[in-house]
């Protein structure tokens, strides 16, 4: 039986979300741009001839059979008729519940690692089908390139983006995505804009993300440790990077032109706020890269 380790499934980045509309089924129609970054869960997985799919080690307080990867496994099993098995495990290191998509990238990694284990052959196409059935946020690792990204973050773009670097901070609370596109304040109606009006440079400051003014009034901790990381940073003038949240939240994040100015932005950061677990402004500080492309983007055909 063949055993694949160490599979990446890095974490990803909304540089802007815009809310654009909303679909006759509830789901909210999105532009947003969607960047991977070095911060990532591993996982390892070991091929079963009795067609069970398990969870060996996996992330404190989901349940095997609510894990996107048995989920993931299951799915690409159910699609192709595959008898073979599997056992996963998942180390954690992305938050959850962050707005860092860590969930859905380690079912896309699944969904890519199994269709090369398994041998089940399936295409980029067949394979972003079935990841958008396991959620909105799947689909853009199995496309494997950072993209402009609309309908419900399915209809994909690649874009090219230049090398960044992310001090990525997780807040002490968790926000509920279904909560936020679910509040009858939140605004539905930006204009849409172009993936030409995407700017080469600056993405920090391009547009905006629609989620915030709910997610940081609904979860105060949130808007306050928005507002103390910009103004640890207020004093760098017009260079002063902006402050913005990923996805659904919690996390907020810091873009920067250098690894230098993302280490004085960490250090500003930690110099006014509490960091660490527990009860603390801040659950997590990190630094992080831009990556150019997801790690397993030559794993999949087409
Ligand atoms: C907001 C985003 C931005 O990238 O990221 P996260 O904060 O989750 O990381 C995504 O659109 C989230 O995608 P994902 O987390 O996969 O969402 P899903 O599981 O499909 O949906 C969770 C719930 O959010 C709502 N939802 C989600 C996506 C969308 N375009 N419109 C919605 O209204 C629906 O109520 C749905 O029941
Ligand atoms: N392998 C997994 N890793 C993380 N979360 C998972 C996983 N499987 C299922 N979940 C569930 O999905 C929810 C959303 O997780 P995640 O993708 O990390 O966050 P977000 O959607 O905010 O980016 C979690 O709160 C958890 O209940």
């Amino acid at each position: 039986m063949q055993v694949l380790r160490d599979l990446p499934s890095p974490a990803k980045l909304n540089l802007f979300l815009h809310v654009v509309g909303r679909r006759a089924d509830g789901y909210h129609l999105l532009q947003t741009a969607f960047r991977f970054i070095d911060l990532q869960d591993t996982l390892h997985l070991r091929e079963r001839a009795d067609g069970r799919v398990l969870r060996g080690s996996g992330p404190d307080g989901v349940p095997a059979e609510q894990d996107l990867t048995v989920r993931a496994a299951r799915l690409l099993q159910e699609a192709t008729g595959c008898g073979r098995g599997v056992e996963i495990d998942v180390e954690k290191r992305i938050p959850m519940g962050g707005g860092l998509g860590g969930g859905s990238s380690d079912a896309a990694t699944v969904l890519i690692a199994l269709n090369r284990l398994w041998g089940t052959g399936l295409d980029r196409g067949a394979l972003m089908a079935l990841a958008l059935r396991l959620g909105a946020d799947v689909p853009v690792f199995v496309f494997g390139r950072n993209a402009f990204a609309e309908g419900v973050g399915e209809e994909l773009a690649p874009l090219a983006l230049p090398p960044r670097w992310y001090v990525v901070a997780q807040p002490d609370a968790s926000v509920p995505t279904a909560e936020v596109f679910g509040a009858p304040e939140l605004t539905r109606n930006t204009p849409r804009v172009k993936i030409t009006d995407f700017p080469a440079g600056a993405h920090g400051f391009f547009g905006r993300n629609d989620l915030e003014a709910v997610a940081f009034a609904r979860y105060p901790q949130v808007g306050q440790a928005h507002r103390l990381m910009s103004q640890a940073l207020a004093n760098a003038g017009a260079d002063a990077p902006a402050v913005r949240m990923s996805g659904s939240g919690a996390c907020l994040f810091v873009e920067c032109h250098s690894r230098q100015q993302a280490d004085w932005a960490h250090d500003r950061i930690a110099a006014k706020m509490r960091v660490g677990p527990g009860g603390l402004q801040l659950k997590l500080l990190r630094t992080c890269a831009g990556l150019e492309a997801h790690p397993l983007q030559d794993w999949v055909a087409g």
